[in-house]
């Protein structure tokens, strides 16, 4: 007969005479205990093997228990106390007793009680009486807590007074405790399955086709699982921890009243630049930094509303309002039309400014947009060539710095971030501007995070706002920086990334 090594093994261990327990099995085979049970049942199932079950009783000292094993019970502490130095028969002061039985707090009350109960003699008035032939050495509690101190402190089930015993559990001297005690026999059946011999059949990683056809699977052990064993890291799809933070910042935006806006990423200068009240000879828009469009480079002149454009050009060249001052420079509509990757997401708050003004616009109004922006910066640990900018704007009557200041400081709570600094700042658009800092968890270092402020009438006007606008440009990269430390904005996106970092990193906000 073929059977597996652990039943082979409990087999071997198991007798037809005496019942083993499933624990000594366990002990003389090396197997755990769990395997050794298992193991059992399924040769009782066999019929090669018998497991009885019975209830095992114990008892041991409580800690109590254990002091007046080793000290004398009070009782018998009150007993030796109120022997009298004179004549045996003589009633003594009931505290001269204590005294002597060295008998404190606690210990005199049960003293006394139990003193009673025994019959050890009487107490009358403040004096007390000892029985002088009571038995001490005969107690049978004494008896039971003397056994239970020893070495091998086990109740004979037999020879133990019962009512002693119980008085001893009343008094929380000494505990039961029940345990399952699982013994294995050999059926006549295992004898002869012994005699004949039994082989460890062969160990199976794997069932195969061939094992189930032929029934072979009946006969072999199948390897145990190591359920603690190493294994290889199996790293699951998961969406990238910058996403995630972008979701996390809709939310909190959309939390906050915000609806959000889209648009183009290839746009026309009058919408980057124009409507935003940048001078066409200001740095930036010819400068290296920008990403202009070869083909096409422009829009039609049909593609730009005739009357925004005009009111765009009078702003530039006049200004707004009686006092206007505007900047008196040539303003060029070709050069409006020439097609680059927006260096930021303000064109979209520009198209929806003039899109909704012209809808009759209501204030309050809030709109954002988490969308990518691109610039030919050097890159470096906090610059890529494009990145994530969060833009937002609110639209209100009577908008103060006070407004704009409150409303980062709540968006960044969210994330944890308390430290945020305001620089002023100079934008063509905004007046006043701020440019916002924050400190880097890790490095400590104030790193710019974002650009705000209160849009000017310049700008406003043409677009047909009439109400205060505050508005700004957070970058989604930065916020990421400061809430999970990371430090080198290369490993999060672009093409260096650096995979690691992005399994690990759960993103907790
Ligand atoms: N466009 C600005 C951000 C900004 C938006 C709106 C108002 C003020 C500032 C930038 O990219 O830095």
């Amino acid at each position: 007969m073929k059977l597996p090594e652990t039943q082979v093994a409990v087999l071997e261990a198991a007798s037809a005479d005496d019942p083993t327990p499933v624990e000594q099995i366990a002990e003389e085979t090396g197997e755990q205990v769990q395997a050794v049970a298992g193991a059992a049942f399924e040769l009782e199932d066999e019929g090669l093997l018998a497991v009885t079950e019975r209830t095992e009783t114990e008892y041991a000292l409580s800690e109590e228990g254990e002091t007046y094993a080793y000290d004398g019970l009070p009782e018998h502490s009150l007993w030796v106390g109120g022997l009298s130095n004179d004549a045996v028969d003589e009633p003594i002061e009931l505290g001269q007793a204590i005294g002597h039985g060295g008998l404190e707090d606690e210990a005199v009350e049960i003293a006394l009680s139990n003193f009673a109960r025994k019959g050890m003699g009487t107490i009358d008035s403040g004096t007390i009486q000892v029985d002088p032939d009571f038995d001490l050495e005969g107690d049978a509690e004494r008896a039971i807590l003397e056994v239970l101190r020893g070495e091998e402190g086990e109740l004979d089930p037999g020879e133990v007074d019962e009512d002693a015993l119980a008085s001893l559990e009343r008094r929380g001297l000494v505990e039961r405790e029940e345990s399952t005690v699982r013994e294995v026999t050999l059926t006549d059946e295992g004898v002869t399955a012994m005699m004949e011999g039994v082989e460890v059949a062969e160990t199976v990683g794997q069932v195969t086709p061939e094992l189930l056809t032929s029934g072979e699977w009946e006969e072999v052990e199948f390897a145990e699982y190591n359920v603690q064993a190493d294994a290889e890291t199996v790293h699951g799809g998961k969406s990238h921890a910058l996403r995630e933070m972008s979701e996390r910042v809709k939310d909190v935006l959309v939390g906050m009243g915000f609806e959000e806006m889209q648009g183009p990423h290839v746009d026309a200068d009058f919408y980057i630049n124009d409507c935003l009240f940048m001078p066409q000879d200001h740095p930036a828009r010819n400068h290296w930094d920008r990403f202009a469009l070869e083909e096409p480079a422009t829009i039609g002149r049909e593609n730009l509303p005739p009357d925004l454009v005009d009111r765009v050009e009078a702003a530039h060249r006049d200004g707004v309002g009686p006092d206007g001052e505007g900047y008196h420079s040539p303003w060029d509509e070709d050069f409006a039309r020439a097609l680059a990757l927006r260096g930021h997401t303000t064109n979209l708050s520009v198209r929806h400014l003039a899109g909704l003004a012209e809808g009759d616009l209501e204030p309050p109004q809030r709109y954002f947009s988490i969308e990518k922006a691109y610039r030919n910066d050097t890159l470096d640990a906090t610059h890529l060539l494009e990145f994530f900018q969060i833009e937002g704007w609110v639209m209100a009557e009577d908008l103060s710095v006070r407004d704009l200041m409150g409303t980062f400081t709540e968006f960044y709570e969210q994330f944890g971030i308390t430290d945020i600094q305001f620089k002023p700042h100079y934008n063509p658009y905004t007046e006043p501007s701020f440019e916002l800092f924050g400190r880097h968890p890790e490095t400590g270092e104030l790193i710019e995070i974002g650009n705000s402020g209160i849009f000017r009438p310049e700008m406003l006007e043409p677009l047909g706002v009439e109400a205060d606008v505050m508005a700004w440009g957070l970058a989604l990269e930065r916020l990421f920086m400061l809430a999970t430390g990371a430090e080198d904005i290369r490993d999060v996106h672009g093409t260096l990334v650096d995979l690691d970092f992005l399994r690990n990193e759960e993103v907790v906000y």
